[in-house]
């Protein structure tokens, strides 16, 4: 089986700079375009795909959309989870990643962005970052409700994804294809070719295109793409 992952193409904060997280920030026209190659790509190799997983968040929705159009697949049933969402970024989301460098050290922005397990400073349920404000996340259980995430805490909530919905459809002899964000996919890649707490630090995703994994029914990786 084939599972195909792709990073959304860029966005406006990418393209800004800015700390995104789970802000719904909208995908600029290069990542239209980018988002219109992969799945250009994808149907040149003949690929085509049963089912496909993305966040909450329109830029990854917008991307899968624009991969589907391309694959004439826009019919296959697709699912959103907020577990594919990007990593919570904390108090960070919205300021620039170079002024925040600035004003805090290059060192610390670095661990705030690389580090395994640290997470970024907070936001309190008062903030219009709390997800528990804002009404698509109403179903996410106050005790798993995103503050402020390291890579470690997003593991955490995607791998329970995984293991519920995604990997079944594998286990069912399905292709799938999940469009998500740097981070989320990050943690998904780590737990599926087992790479250290170290090494995933360097692992950085480009927008909009596609990684293709080949898994056979027992969830063994057959083959995947050249990340590093
Ligand atoms: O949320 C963000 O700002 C980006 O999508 C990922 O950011 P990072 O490269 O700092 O992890």
């Amino acid at each position: 089986m084939k599972l195909v992952l792709t990073r959304h193409g860029e966005s406006q904060w990418n393209l800004e700079n800015k700390f995104t997280g789970w802000v719904d920030v909208d995908i600029t026209e290069k990542g239209r375009q980018e988002a219109i190659k992969g799945g250009q790509t994808l149907k040149k190799l003949g690929l085509t795909f049963d089912v496909a997983y993305t966040s909450y968040q329109k830029r990854a929705i917008k991307t899968l959309n624009l991969f589907l159009e391309e694959l004439d697949l826009l019919w296959i049933p697709v699912y959103k989870s907020w577990r594919l969402n990007e990593r919570h970024y904390g108090a960070l989301q919205g300021l620039n990643k170079a002024e925040t460098a600035e004003k805090y050290g290059a060192e610390q922005v670095h661990i705030w962005r690389r580090s395994f397990d640290v997470a970024p400073p907070q936001v309190d349920k008062t903030s219009e970052m709390y997800p528990g404000n804002i009404d698509r996340y109403k179903d996410i259980p106050v005790d798993e409700i995103p503050t402020g995430e390291s890579l470690k805490l997003t593991i955490d909530r995607v791998l329970p994804y995984w293991e519920s919905d995604i990997s079944k459809q594998i286990k069912d002899g399905k292709n799938v294809l999940i469009s998500a964000h740097g981070n989320s996919l990050r943690a998904l890649i780590k737990y599926l070719l087992n790479i250290s707490d170290e090494k995933i630090l360097d692992l950085n995703l480009p927008t909009g295109t596609p990684l293709i994994f080949e898994i056979d029914e027992n969830l063994n990786i057959i083959s995947a793409p050249e990340l590093f």
